[in-house]
């Protein structure tokens, strides 16, 4: 039985989201914005020369198809990127109305999601009274610190004293559909820390705010250090998803990194977590080798967005880019005959763009395996259609197989 592989290069976007007006980083629309188109620009006019050099070299994802796509997408003729493609190549276009982590995979996964999630205002405090009192029993403090948008390292350097001192959790949002808690895993607890944010999730699920999330830290004032207990208590997708359809026909199911956080650990067999995508790279590799026939391994590889994209780190991000194409390489040579590998991406996150936050953009879809030719523009529903028709499962969502 042939098996498939979907790895999700988190914010490896490719511009020309039709809708990409409607969205914003500061008060800038995302129009235009083109994460891997600008890129590759940046590359080749030697703007993107820290730690590597010259045009962006992607030999293996360009034999796919991948500059075609950019300029598919969205019209830009990205430098060098012109082979012939070898693979079926593509480019998506998203209809939930949120650029984020889980909207994105949950309508690659077949399931697009039917309502606006909920932000917090960025103003402080940005909770309101209801909501930190709630905080507040369920943490047996008398307050909370923070009550803002914030980044994470900047309050726990910021807070991370008066924590201690108060006892108080460190509570912040960002631009995503988020509550975050930080607090120091010795002084207040870990498993407090956990515990309260598992008992206040269905609080903030039912005002659809999508996540909340333990930062977990440790250390002394002035050296404050995350630690990589850090765990998501996610909103479900409202309907059954790629994942779900599989195991409900008895295949196993891989999630490597993120994947079990963002589906709130429905249809996940097998979760293999790393602490960097060198780690889950590896997860790729052994599975590439050793998963069950008929099995679906569903990745996220999280660095590109957090490490690369949101800090705008345009060299960064080319090589990131450039090892995950070495390791590519290594990984489709591991495949069998009669496997699918599907790459793809959740949003956009334009390094070059203003602000810090997600660009609304148009995603690559690149198959190996499943011979060669242009799929065109198709949605993200198509992505599990075509992973679920492949596979032959009996459920195949929403949208239409491009296999
Ligand atoms: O700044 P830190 O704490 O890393 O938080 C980031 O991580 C969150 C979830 O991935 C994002 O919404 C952003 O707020
Ligand atoms: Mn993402
Ligand atoms: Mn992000």
């Amino acid at each position: 039985m042939s098996r498939a592989f979907i790895v999700v290069l988190d914010s490896v976007g490719c511009g020309g989201a039709p809708d990409a007006d409607q969205f914003f980083n500061d008060t800038r629309p995302d129009t235009g914005a083109n994460t891997l188109g600008h890129i590759a620009q940046a590359c080749a006019e030697g703007r993107a020369e820290d730690g590597r050099s010259g045009m962006l070299n992607l030999p293996t994802l360009y034999a796919l198809g991948l500059g075609r796509v950019i300029s598919l997408a969205s019209g830009l003729q990205a430098p060098g990127l012109g082979a012939q493609p070898q693979g079926r190549w593509g480019a998506a276009t998203e209809v939930s109305r949120g650029k984020d982590t889980p909207s994105g995979h949950w309508e690659l996964s077949g399931v697009p999601v039917p309502w606006d999630w909920t932000y917090f205002p960025d103003a402080t405090p940005a909770f309101d009274d209801a909501l930190v009192a709630e905080v507040c029993r369920l943490a047996g403090t008398e307050g909370i610190l923070g009550n803002c948008h914030a980044s994470g390292i900047a309050i726990m350097n910021e807070l991370g004293a008066e924590h201690l001192r108060t006892g108080w959790p460190i509570c912040y949002t960002s631009a995503d559909s988020v509550f975050q808690i930080a607090a120091h895993e010795e002084a207040f607890g870990l498993e407090r820390l956990l515990m309260l944010c598992a008992d206040l999730a269905p609080l903030l699920h039912s005002r659809r705010v999508g996540r909340v999330i333990a930062r977990p830290f440790t250390g002394a004032e002035g050296a404050f250090k995350r630690t990589s207990n850090r765990r998501d208590y996610a909103i479900e997708p409202p309907k059954p998803a790629l994942m779900d359809w599989a195991q409900a026909d008895g295949r196993v199911v891989h999630a490597i990194g993120k994947i079990g956080d963002i589906f709130s650990h429905r249809g996940v067999s097998q979760l293999h977590k790393g602490k960097s995508d060198a780690d889950l790279v590896q997860h790729l590799l052994r599975l590439a080798d050793q998963a069950e026939d008929g099995a679906l391994t569903f990745c996220n590889l999280v660095e590109f967005d957090s490490l690369y994209g949101h800090p705008r780190d345009v060299s960064g991000y080319a090589r990131a880019l450039e090892t995950f194409d070495l390791a590519a390489a290594d990984f489709l040579s591991r495949l069998k005959p009669g496997d699918i590998a599907l790459f793809t991406a959740d949003h956009g996150n334009d390094p070059t763009w203003s602000g810090t936050d997600h660009t609304r953009e148009r995603v690559p879809v690149l198959v190996a395996g499943a011979g060669q030719g242009e799929i065109g523009l198709c949605a993200f529903v198509d992505v599990a259609a075509s992973v679920a028709t492949h596979l032959g499962l009996s459920e195949t969502g929403p949208g239409r197989s491009f296999l």
